[in-house]
């Protein structure tokens, strides 16, 4: 239900504007003054708002300008006081959609209002074509050049020019929604909608209202027909994202669609006919959740027809530099610094971290990191603490041992030992219970300063 704000402090005129625009079948919240709108404005997702001129903390005009900067795509409907048409002018100069004298364009407001929704609804269409152009994905994105990563690069390639279902496997953050848009931008849908939906995300009411749709009266407040993701990505595509969490009943609805290309929207008793193609992507095991009784295993054989399997980034360790510079780059251009370098104990500890979020964990912590290193290089100081507590068991130049070694767990208690002793050797050599002769020649073998 598409929301409108009014903002008015004159409550006679904010009820009757309230009344007109509800009877629409809009939903509508009233603000006396600035303060309060714009803390409705933070709370909810506004479509447009009418707002008066002279409010008792300030002007719709002024406030239709910062409107327009932090909600883009909410549109504005200035009420000027009669004869005051420079006000209107300069509101439609700060961004404003239109204005209305008060009181004598009643008859005007309601089809504007439906205007403004409209363009609404196109400037949030347009941002989000913007964004997938943005994130426009193809093969040449996906970075590494491990054994695993490019079999799975190969395989992707191969099916995507075919019309196959595609179930993408991988721990979270692996890269899965990455390669199923590759897949429909080097297929025969690619001028087509690409729609992803996270069967996680919703209950099964909502996740079922997303997929199909609704008639107009199916429920409360479905004031109009909706179309669902299938009916947006007729002849394109659509990205089952987290398949093995869809509830059992939706899960009988997809194998029909997958069987037939029809489903039933909510509240319809026709069905309704699309040509799409599926790829779906989980972090589970399908076939312990068949064996739980959680995933229907005729949809479990209708899906897994071309299986690609994401590895987790700790087993392709030799890809993480590419990574972590494509990473650099990307977020010094965002954030505008000039850092070119990653140093290699920053490196290092990359290497050995157990990475289990994968791609988006490592993506974060570069981000991270740029933000706050002030150097030109990338350095242990701005990593976050778990990851700067490997360096103490960094391989040392002369005496190289894994960071799970008894010798590195010894290092590490030695030197924590020390800290604790602020220096005093004799007194660490006590708390060790070893001879001070012995914690010397320790000192020097694992250069402990
Ligand atoms: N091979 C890759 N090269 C570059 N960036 C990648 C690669 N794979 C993934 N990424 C980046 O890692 C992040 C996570 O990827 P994506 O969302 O595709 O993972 P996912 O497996 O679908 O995760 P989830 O299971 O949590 O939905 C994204 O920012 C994506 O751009």
């Amino acid at each position: 239900m598409n929301k409108i704000l009014i903002i008015d402090d004159e409550e006679k005129i904010r009820a009757l504007l309230s009344r007109i625009i509800s009877l629409e079948g809009f939903e509508v919240f009233q603000s006396s003054d600035l303060k309060n709108a714009k803390k409705r404005l933070e709370a909810s997702e506004i479509d447009v708002v009418i707002s008066d001129v002279k409010l008792p903390d300030g002007s719709g005009v002024e406030f239709s300008k910062i409107i327009k900067e932090k909600y883009p795509s909410t549109e504005v409907i200035l009420l000027t006081a009669y004869g005051n048409i420079p006000d209107g002018v300069q509101a439609i100069k700060n961004g404003a959609f239109d204005y209305i004298t008060k009181g004598d364009d009643n008859n005007k407001i309601i089809p504007l209002v439906y205007k403004a929704v409209e363009k609404v609804t196109l400037n949030r269409r347009l941002l989000q074509l913007e964004k997938q152009l943005d994130d426009k994905q193809s093969f040449d994105n996906i970075i590494g050049k491990s054994k695993l990563i490019e079999s799975a690069v190969n395989s992707a390639k191969r099916v995507a020019v075919t019309d196959a279902t595609v179930l993408l496997t991988g721990e979270t953050g692996t890269g899965k929604e990455v390669f199923a848009q590759a897949i429909h931008n080097a297929s025969n849908r690619s001028k087509q909608n690409f729609v992803a939906v996270n069967c996680s995300a919703f209950s099964k009411e909502l996740l079922e209202n997303e997929l199909f749709g609704h008639k107009a009266g199916a429920f409360t407040g479905a004031m109009k027909d909706s179309k669902g993701i299938f009916e947006e990505a007729n002849n394109g595509t659509v990205f089952l994202d987290e398949i093995g969490e869809m509830p059992l009943d939706l899960q009988a609805k997809l194998l029909r669609v997958l069987e037939s290309g029809e489903f039933l929207k909510v509240g319809d008793s026709k069905h309704t006919k699309v040509n799409v193609r599926i790829i779906a992507a989980t972090n589970r095991d399908l076939q312990q959740e068949i064996d739980n009784g959680n995933f229907r295993e005729d949809l479990y054989y209708r899906i897994n027809i071309f299986n690609i399997v994401l590895p987790p980034l700790r087993e392709r360790t030799s890809d993480i530099e590419n990574l972590a510079y494509s990473f650099l780059k990307k977020y010094t251009s965002k954030i505008g610094k000039k850092i070119s370098s990653i140093s290699s104990d920053y490196l290092n500890i990359l290497k050995q971290h157990s990475w289990k979020g994968n791609i988006r964990e490592l993506r974060n912590i570069i981000e991270r990191s740029v933000i706050l290193e002030d150097s030109l290089e990338l350095t242990v100081n701005s990593l976050p603490f778990d990851l700067q507590q490997i360096s103490i068991a960094k391989p040392s130049s002369d005496k190289t041992f894994s960071a799970f070694s008894m010798a590195s767990a010894e290092k590490i208690h030695i030197q924590k030992i020390l800290n604790y002793t602020k220096g005093n050797k004799a007194e660490a050599a006590r708390l060790l219970e070893i001879g001070i002769a012995t914690l010397y020649r320790k000192i020097e073998e694992y250069k402990i300063s």
